[in-house]
């Protein structure tokens, strides 16, 4: 076929001639152009959808280039927005195409922004963005439908307020994560040196010079081991002097000193501790001369126990503590040689490392990383696109696994585990993205009792799985609040006005919020007078009343400006008319087990966030916010602590199952 007309019969016959004329007149928004964002691309430009804006933040990786096929090698380190937009124009020339380079969580993109579309469609990689789509799709009244994938597992959610579960009516589970006590001090497992070495080690050296002192303050009132407290305050003053030697240019030994603090003297100052090797095989300090000159000997007793380093008394495939010319040849002690690598292995990434390469390997990547702070760069994170991090990941862990008696792992297998990959499968985007737009037509169409949750499960008879939509759980604290934008001159319109005027003159009691800041509540008016400006209220925020009687519905306020030509002697907002009223607020049920997991994408360019964060247990509504007059929050009571702590990409706890302690000193893996 070559005329556009005869482009589309196709999708006429199977859609029918009245949806697949409403859908050339359809504005959808999808947000994310990776690999489901491709997949979905293609899928609506060919199905007719007549106007497309395609948002996403980021550039064009290498890594993309396997599965998210509307990118060619010359097209890395440019928009996936806009190169997606132009690879695929030429697909359906009835479509307008819209690409934006840009992260939806900009104020532009504000409610009335979201109005100007009839459908949203997320295919994002983290939470914290899904969880922002989700609030912009019920303040402004639009469809969303939300998707995952991880491997083989993929899920599909349409989302209409109102009518279905939101993306925030279920709790997620949490992470896997550890305690500090064990990252810090005790790590068993290979997992442990790697997070140790990413979240921790990494950052001290590295990062943002912050002040331990708090943490450790807190953790000191909590009761934790004060003698090992002490230590820890010790370390974190001696990486100071590493930090300065890092920093300074032509200081030709901040290699050794990093790692005579982190891998000798630290480990030293553990040792002294005796009780806590009483039941727990002590760890060795190195000695970096030693290993570079191969005489180091890694299974020597160890000062304050007689106990043996072995790697759990296990051997594993790697070559355990194997490394330095004096460990192969001995068998002892659990150790085992290193296996002659096979040929296969051979890769780079893929090689078992001894004791001498994970020395050096620390060296050149901290002398790499020194240099690029030293040309500028004001901190570095883990991301395991970045060869230098993967690198001083890589080989501190292994050290900090070596000195342990742990396993040491490949470059490969810490990039897997730092990294928290999942390997993308680009069969279950495709097929993601394909029930994307049969549950997009649905909500289209109006024919809410067809649309379904879709899981694709690892069941090779039954692979896809439906499940009918649930109503929205009534002590959900994003799709129960009532939404009201409004139009308004931040700068000129006062706190207290406008709340006086959104509540039309109904005086109950209550309490005003933005994010987790409280601005105002009964007993507080201090704000009152104050701009929204000066509050730093503006457009694209939200301000939260909350009735204090807890009997009404949250009024969630989004700010958007005036509109064009606006008298500027005027009042300086705009409500809508009619205002809307708060509902009466229905007592939530008794608590959910938690769900399935919504399945996420899983990065594998960088990490989460996900952090992405990711992933972390999300209670009830958000109902307790911090009272505040500038910037900073202190501890919050739950949920809104719990929504904090995921914004933060915090937790730490023992294992999944565990709930988590408001007070809870945490590190997350990822
Ligand atoms: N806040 C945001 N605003 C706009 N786009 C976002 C935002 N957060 C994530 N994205 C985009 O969502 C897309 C998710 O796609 P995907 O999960 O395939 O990630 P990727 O980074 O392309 O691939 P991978 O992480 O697997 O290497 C990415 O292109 C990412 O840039
Ligand atoms: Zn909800």
């Amino acid at each position: 076929m070559s005329t556009a007309k005869e482009r589309t019969a196709h999708a006429r016959a199977i859609l029918g001639p009245e949806l697949h004329a409403q859908l050339a007149h359809t504005k959808v928004l999808l947000v994310g152009a990776g690999g489901i964002g491709c997949e979905l691309l293609k899928n609506i430009v060919l199905t007719g959808f007549g106007h497309i804006t395609l948002l996403d933040l980021d550039t064009i990786d290498l890594s993309n280039l396997n599965r998210q096929f509307l990118f060619r090698k010359k097209d890395v380190k440019q928009s996936k927005a806009l190169v997606a937009a132009q690879t695929a124009a030429p697909f359906n020339p009835n479509v307008q195409l819209t690409p934006i380079h840009g992260n939806i969580k900009d104020p532009q993109y504000d409610v009335e922004w979201f109005q100007k579309f009839d459908i949203v469609l997320n295919a994002l990689d983290n939470l914290d963005a899904r969880r922002h789509v989700n609030k912009m799709c019920m303040a402004a009244q639009i469809p969303l439908v939300e998707s995952g994938t991880a491997g083989y597992l993929g899920q599909v959610q349409p989302i209409l307020k109102d009518r279905t579960e939101c993306f925030d009516c279920v709790p997620k589970p949490t992470p896997k994560s550890f305690p500090v006590c064990t990252i810090r001090s005790t790590p068993s497992q290979p997992i442990h040196c790697i997070v140790w070495s990413k979240s921790y080690l990494l950052g001290q050296l590295f990062g943002e010079d912050e002040d331990a002192t708090g943490e450790l303050d807190e953790a000191e009132q909590q009761g934790e081991n004060a003698q090992e407290i002490a230590t820890l305050r010790k370390e974190a003053q001696a990486f100071n002097l590493v930090r300065t030697a890092l920093r300074t240019s032509g200081s030709n030994n901040a290699a050794k000193i990093a790692f005579d603090k982190v891998f000798n003297a630290d480990i030293k100052n553990l040792l002294s501790m005796t009780d806590m090797w009483r039941n727990r095989q002590a760890p060795l300090p190195l000695d970096y001369d030693a290993i570079l000159d191969g005489s180091f000997e890694l299974d020597q007793p160890v000062a304050s126990t007689s106990a043996p380093i072995v790697a759990n008394g296990v051997s594993k495939p790697n070559g355990v503590v194997n490394g330095s010319k004096k460990e192969s040849g001995r068998g002892t002690n659990g150790h085992v040689e290193p296996a002659a690598p096979p040929p296969a292995a051979a890769l780079k990434d893929q090689r078992a490392l001894s004791l001498q390469d994970n020395l050096q390997l620390f060296i050149s990547s901290t002398e790499r990383l020194a240099s690029r702070l030293q040309n500028g760069e004001e901190t570095i994170s883990f991301d395991k696109d970045d060869d230098d991090t993967l690198d001083f990941v890589t080989a501190s862990s292994n050290l900090r696994s070596a000195a342990y008696g742990i396993e040491r792992k490949t470059r490969w297998e810490i990039k897997e585990m730092a990294g928290n990959i999942i390997p993308a499968i680009a069969t279950t985007n495709a097929i993601v993205s394909g029930l994307i737009v049969l549950q997009a037509l649905q909500l289209l169409r109006k024919s809410y009792d067809k649309m379904r949750n879709i899981h694709i499960q690892f069941k090779p008879a039954v692979p896809l799985s439906t499940i009918n939509m649930s109503a929205p759980n009534p002590g959900c604290g994003i799709c129960r609040d009532t939404y009201i934008n409004i139009q308004c001159d931040t700068s000129r319109a006062k706190l207290g006005d406008v709340v006086e005027a959104l509540l039309g003159g109904d005086e109950r009691e209550v309490s005003v919020f933005e994010e987790k800041r409280m601005l105002s509540d009964p007993d507080w008016l201090d704000n009152n007078d104050r701009t929204l400006e000066s509050l730093n209220v503006t457009k694209g925020k939200f301000l939260a009343i909350v009735d204090e009687e807890d009997e009404l519905a949250t009024l969630s306020v989004s700010i958007s400006d005036l509109p064009p030509g606006y008298p500027p002697d005027a009042l300086p907002f705009v409500l809508p008319s009619p205002l809307p009223k708060p509902t009466q607020k229905s007592k939530p049920p008794p608590p959910r087990p938690v769900t399935p997991p919504p399945v996420r994408k899983v990065s594998l360019k960088r990490p989460h966030p996900e952090p992405d964060d990711d992933d972390i247990v999300e209670v009830g509504p958000a109902a307790k916010r911090v009272k505040q007059t500038g910037s900073a929050n202190c501890d919050l009571p739950s949920p809104s602590k719990r929504r904090r702590l995921e914004e933060d990409g915090l937790v730490m706890m023992d294992s999944v199952q565990e709930k988590l302690e408001d007070d809870d000193d945490v590190i997350i893996i990822d």
